[in-house]
């Protein structure tokens, strides 16, 4: 059941693109890491001119890897019975896909710039404000981030009509969601854009305002909160609560399988960002595990290390 929705959810990815009828043909993804890279995968099978950008060049040679490896995994269920279509798809799709270290000379020929780097505001400010300089007037910004205030980013460029939030999820080329984020200022025209935009990359659109976590994070932060201090209390193993709740509530992953896959770092970004601004929410308090697990750089799958132990990739 699962496997054939996933197979699906990709196909339809790749079936339902027409970007080529799409406004914005030319996407600039800014942060080459876990989710910046899946951006740019599902924009380049759905078509579109893809420039991926990293201030490091071990990021975006390890980001190509990962994108032809993830390539293949869905040119192998779509084109079962053709390998050399297959193989045609995938190496299409990579050709569309262009890496750059240098950020502003990449926005200049964007007609959206998605901006997937570190859950930390001055430095998207920093970003943000270095683009609006030299991104073309008709240029649309968005940001994945997870948790931060749509309008908080936006409000250091001038272009606060064409700025929203594109907020996917981990793993993006196989999960079917993409919250669409409105800002106090954002045009319909942009809206409209966005919207059309994640459903040619093949995504079901839900439209959300600008609230803390919008709809997933706001429900599934205190879940996985929750779970790590049900373990850091002692009351149950990470093992099993994560098989309760994949057993008992249907979820795909546990909570704390969920915590390494997003990485931890990243959930302490989180946590640290909603509990400086909602200080009386108990929920939001620090975790001193989790707060240990980071120092220790314990962050996950990512580092080989989390709640559990993984291979390197
Ligand atoms: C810790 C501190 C707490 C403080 C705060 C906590 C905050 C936490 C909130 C979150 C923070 C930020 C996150 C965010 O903003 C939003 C998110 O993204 S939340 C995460 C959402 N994602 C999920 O919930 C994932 C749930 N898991 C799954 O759906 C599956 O487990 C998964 C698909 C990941 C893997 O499936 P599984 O069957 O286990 O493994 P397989 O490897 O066999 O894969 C299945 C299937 O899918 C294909 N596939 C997998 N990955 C890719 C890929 N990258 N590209 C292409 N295809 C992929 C794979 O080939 C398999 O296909 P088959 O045909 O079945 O072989
Ligand atoms: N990890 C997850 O499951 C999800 C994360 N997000 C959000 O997506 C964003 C990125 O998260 P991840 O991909 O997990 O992080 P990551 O740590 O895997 O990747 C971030 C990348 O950005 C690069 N970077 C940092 N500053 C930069 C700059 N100024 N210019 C260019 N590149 C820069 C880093 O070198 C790094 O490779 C965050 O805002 C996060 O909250 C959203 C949905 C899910």
């Amino acid at each position: 059941m699962t496997k054939l929705v996933q197979f699906g959810v990709i196909a339809r990815n790749f079936s339902s693109s027409s970007a080529m009828q799409a406004a914005i043909k030319n996407v600039t993804v800014i942060g080459g890491g876990l989710m910046g890279s899946g951006i740019a995968q599902v924009s380049a099978q759905a078509g579109q001119n893809v420039i991926l950008v990293d201030l490091s060049p071990e990021v975006l040679a390890k980001s190509q890897k990962s994108i032809g490896a993830n390539l293949g995994r869905v040119a192998k269920k779509m084109y079962k019975d053709k390998p050399q279509d297959g193989e045609k798809f995938v190496s299409e799709s990579m050709a569309r896909i262009k890496t750059s270290t240098d950020p502003a000379e990449a926005a200049k020929s964007a007609d959206l710039v998605v901006e997937a780097i570190v859950e930390n505001m001055s430095v998207k400010h920093k970003l943000f404000s270095q683009l609006d300089g030299v991104a073309p007037n008709h240029t649309i910004f968005a940001s994945n981030t997870s948790s931060l205030s749509i309008n908080e980013i936006c409000s250091v460029v001038k272009r606060k009509d064409r700025f929203g939030g594109l907020h996917f999820f981990n793993p993006v080329p196989v999960m079917r969601l993409l919250e669409v984020v409105r800002g106090a200022e954002t045009s319909d025209a942009t809206y409209k854009s966005m919207m059309e935009w994640g459903k040619a990359v093949g995504k079901t659109c839900i439209t959300c305002k600008d609230t803390p976590g919008f709809v997933v994070n706001r429900l599934l932060v205190p879940y996985i909160c929750e779970a790590i201090r049900l373990y850091e209390r002692g009351d149950a193993s990470a093992r099993d609560i994560d098989t309760a709740m994949k057993l008992g509530a249907g979820y795909p992953m546990g909570p704390l399988e969920l915590a390494d896959y997003v990485g931890l770092d990243t959930n302490k970004f989180i946590l640290d960002g909603w509990h400086k601004k909602y200080p009386n929410q108990p929920l939001f308090n620090p975790i001193p595990l989790l707060d240990k697990l980071v120092a220790e750089g314990k962050l996950g799958v990512k580092a080989g290390e989390g709640f559990y132990k993984y291979d390197k990739k």
